[in-house]
């Protein structure tokens, strides 16, 4: 991850920087902001190529186009039921309607957009709530490339076609997964006869992440020069951090380092009850990971973990100890555990797998975070607000007692909330994903309320925070799937290590051993800035 210094864009020269609070920009700062926007234009002209931008801005039409028919044919309906005296048709004119529109059109233009869909669907600090529910349903399958282009991309990767032969004894050519950016196959290594997946970069998603990320950082920048106001909005900020969380997933060497360091975290802690996929250094590039193939089920299919494990609530247990222990020891904790990301394996043990997104905590973060899980732990709900108050941005004094109300009456209601959004055991598959789904959404719907008690009271959080406080909340979900009786706060089972020294003794405990088991974290270049989208 990278700073928010380090990835804002270099701001026009005077015409942002210099804005007047209120109004139009000078014709000046339009001059001078026309001239940089230029130089950019240019250089990512360059940096795209014309064939790829070319290629791009045709198939962008076709699904602004087929968006726009379909925005035409709602409105028509609306206006005819409105006509006719009924109606039950939703105004196309809401911010949930646009979202909708919107969220259309990004799954048409494919993988970037996905990809940006999917970083709105995870950033409640950042974007208003209909957008943020909506995104949610963005749909990350698309249809799998041919074997024969994934394999040349392996050979390409690997050194050539006698070289995959040598390495890999059998690749199935019928993939696995396949998802915009990336399309998962099973293999086998020759040398081992080890079972691995391979996942593979689909071909031109660089160009047309290139093409698109180029066109939206000038769209930013255009933005910023004829408005300078918005500009003050750290739109840039924004566009920032998306480039770098999108270019983070498609280097396929982020990922590794990821599941490196996670591994490297459970070894030192001597967890053993959990696992992630091994990765084959050898055998991976930025475009081919190359890993341990995990054998199991979801966390929430509880009919076939019993077929691994006579203990389901002990395979919860250990994943959530697991993932909180992470949080505190290791440099990056997984901030995408959604019931697909977490398996029982077939030998009990709780299976993690991709790390395309992680999150990190500044020490300064972490420290509030701290104090608001004691506070949590206590239901002394001003500590929890004198926590958030310590690692939001406030332009005001916050009025700590009316926020100590609001967030209890928030996890009042979060208690008594219905638990029968479960996942029945005998439920044809397609059932069971449609309640997950309902699932998934209320654990947003959650996230965004505390967002939202947060921001009612003039504080804005950030992103960090919003990632593992979803996480918690898919990790609620679960217990109430597998072990609907268990009180992961007071069961003597269950830890959270609320410091380093902390997770240390639990450490020590599980293994018997003595000693420190601190990583040498570096938390130092940390991103879990606070971006602030409201115009001052
Ligand atoms: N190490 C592994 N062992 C077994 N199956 C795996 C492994 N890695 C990936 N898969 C399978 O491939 C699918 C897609 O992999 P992964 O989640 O890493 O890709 P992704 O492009 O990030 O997908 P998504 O956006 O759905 O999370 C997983 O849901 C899982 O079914």
């Amino acid at each position: 991850m990278t700073t928010r210094s380090a990835e804002r864009p270099p701001p026009a020269s005077g015409a942002a920087a210099a804005a007047p609070s209120v109004g139009l920009p000078s014709l000046q700062q339009l001059f001078n902001g026309g001239q940089a926007l230029l130089q950019e234009s240019l250089r990512v002209a360059r940096e795209v190529g014309p064939r790829a931008g070319f290629a791009r801005t045709l198939s962008a039409t076709k699904a602004f186009s087929e968006t726009a028919r379909d925005v035409l044919v709602e409105l028509r309906n609306y206006q005819q039921q409105q006509q006719q005296g009924g109606g039950s048709a939703g105004s196309p004119f809401t911010r949930a309607a646009l979202a909708k529109s919107l969220r259309q059109l990004f799954e048409r233009l494919g993988a970037t957009y996905i990809k940006i869909g999917q970083f709105i669907a995870s950033s409640p600090t950042l974007f208003p709530e209909e957008f943020v529910l909506e995104f949610q349903k963005c749909l990350d399958q698309s249809a799998p490339v041919p074997y024969s282009v994934v394999r040349e991309t392996l050979s390409a990767e690997l050194g050539g076609d006698k070289a995959l032969t040598e390495k890999f004894e059998f690749i199935d050519p019928v993939p696995l997964a396949s998802a915009s950016i990336a399309q998962v196959h099973v293999a086998r290594l020759r040398a081992t006869g080890e079972e691995v997946v391979l996942k593979v970069l689909k071909p031109g998603v660089t160009d047309t992440l290139k093409a698109d990320l180029g066109f939206i950082y000038l769209a930013s920048r255009l933005i910023e020069t004829l408005a300078p106001d918005l500009a003050r909005t750290s739109l840039g900020d924004i566009v920032a951090d998306i480039r770098s969380s999108i270019l983070e997933e498609v280097d396929f060497s982020k990922e590794q380092a990821n599941l490196e360091e996670f591994r490297m975290f459970l070894d030192q802690a001597g967890v053993t009850a959990a696992t992630c996929p091994k990765v084959y250094p050898e055998l991976s590039t930025r475009k081919v990971l190359t890993m341990e193939r995990l054998r199991g089920v979801s966390l929430i299919d509880l009919e076939g973990i019993r077929a691994y494990t006579d203990d389901p609530e002990g395979a919860l247990i250990t994943a959530l100890n697991t993932w909180s222990l992470s949080v505190v020891l290791c440099p990056s904790f997984h901030a995408d555990v959604h019931s697909g990301n977490l398996l029982v394996l077939e030998d009990g043990r709780v299976g993690f797998i991709d790390f395309g997104i992680v999150g990190r905590l500044s020490p300064e973060t972490w420290r509030a975070v701290t104090e608001v899980g004691e506070g949590f732990v206590g239901q002394d709900y001003q500590q929890i607000a004198q926590g958030l108050i310590r690692m939001g941005a406030t332009a005001a004094a916050v009025d700590e007692e009316k926020l100590a109300a609001d967030l209890e009456a928030l996890f009042e209601r979060v208690r008594t909330l219905d638990p029968q959004v479960v996942v029945v055991a005998d439920m044809e598959a397609q059932t069971a994903a449609a309640s997950v789904a309902v699932d998934e959404d209320q654990v947003t719907r959650l996230l965004l309320e505390i967002v939202d008690v947060a921001s009612s009271n003039g504080l804005k959080l950030p992103r960090q925070f919003g990632l593992l406080i979803k996480q918690s909340l898919y990790f609620d979900r679960y217990t109430r799937i597998l072990a609907p009786t268990l009180d992961p706060l007071r069961d003597t089972r269950v830890n959270f290590p609320k410091t380093v020294e902390e997770a240390e003794v639990v450490v020590n405990s599980q293994s018997g051993r003595q000693g420190s088991r601190r990583r040498n974290v570096k938390r130092g270049d940390i991103d879990d800035v606070i971006i602030d989208v409201t115009p001052k």
